[in-house]
């Protein structure tokens, strides 16, 4: 029986370790960005993020986020700090109850109102995802920061799927042409990466990050849809109403010594 994990109360980021005991680790994640601690590497080649748009997707409320699973063996990334190729798995986001909270990576400290995470699996050194997530370098994250500001047109394909998925386990197809490229900052070339977590349990220590600098907006709008989405369909606050899915993000985690690169000085 799968043990019921969250991000409040008893079943919290600070007991995760009870039961996963790799969130206990030495190379969690997120983390803090010192930028006065960065490290410019000028060894990396040009990311390759090549995602085709034909691809049929689901996306499902799973209860801690919503997924936007990819099925397409299209999608595709290496270079960069990567040795070897990547494909697309799914794609979700963090972020808060308002807008001045919800990323799980901080830069100086400073928290944005969500985080896109791109999860692709090392199809060079393992036969499935399953056994990637679990092993170093199985695993590599794009990751961009969310604020609140203009509208993004790209984000009303995923959030016109909401409605179906306002209950856990919701799932709705997506079989419009739709390449998630579009929710990506313009620039691709200046990122900071370091070798850390998943964010969730069972926190295997397989994940290579990839941090976008530029921050990509999304309207205050479009941030509320976000939190739109339930968490449990039954349980009901006392209040009477349904439990939405917020601060879905797992506080900022020791570095332990890890450097944080730099793709740009
Ligand atoms: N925690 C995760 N990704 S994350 N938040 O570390 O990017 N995942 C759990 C299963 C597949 C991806
Ligand atoms: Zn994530």
């Amino acid at each position: 029986k799968p043990v019921a994990w969250g991000y409040e109360g008893d079943i919290g980021p600070c007991n995760w370790h009870k039961y996963f005991p790799k969130a206990g680790g030495k190379r969690q994640s997120p983390i803090d960005i010192d930028t006065s601690a960065t490290q410019y590497d000028g060894s990396f080649k040009p990311l390759r993020i090549h995602y085709d748009s034909h691809m049929c997707s689901s996306l499902t409320n799973n209860g801690h986020t919503f997924c936007m699973s990819v099925n397409s063996d299209q999608c595709n990334l290496s270079g960069g700090p990567l040795e070897d190729k990547y494909r697309l798995l799914q794609f979700h986001c963090h972020w808060g109850s308002d807008d001045t909270k919800g990323s799980e990576h901080t830069v100086d400290g400073h928290q944005y109102a969500a985080e896109l995470h791109l999860v692709h699996w090392n199809t060079d050194k393992f036969k499935s995802a399953d056994e990637a997530i679990e092993k170093n370098q199985g695993i590599a994250v794009l990751t961009a920061f969310i604020k609140a500001g203009k509208e993004h047109r790209g984000w009303n394909h995923v959030l016109s799927h909401f409605k179906d998925i306002k209950k856990v386990q919701g799932t709705s197809t997506v079989n419009e042409d739709f390449n998630p490229k579009c929710l990506l900052p313009e620039n691709q070339t200046d990122y900071w990466t370091y070798e850390g977590s998943l964010t969730t349990p069972p926190c295997h220590e397989s994940v290579r990050f990839i941090i976008f600098k530029e921050v990509v907006e999304v309207s205050s709008e479009q941030l509320a849809q976000f939190r739109s989405l339930c968490v449990c369909s039954s349980r009901k606050r006392d209040t009477g109403e349904d439990e939405h899915l917020v601060d879905n993000f797992r506080p900022i985690q020791p570095l332990n010594g890890r450097v944080v690169k730099a793709s740009f000085q």
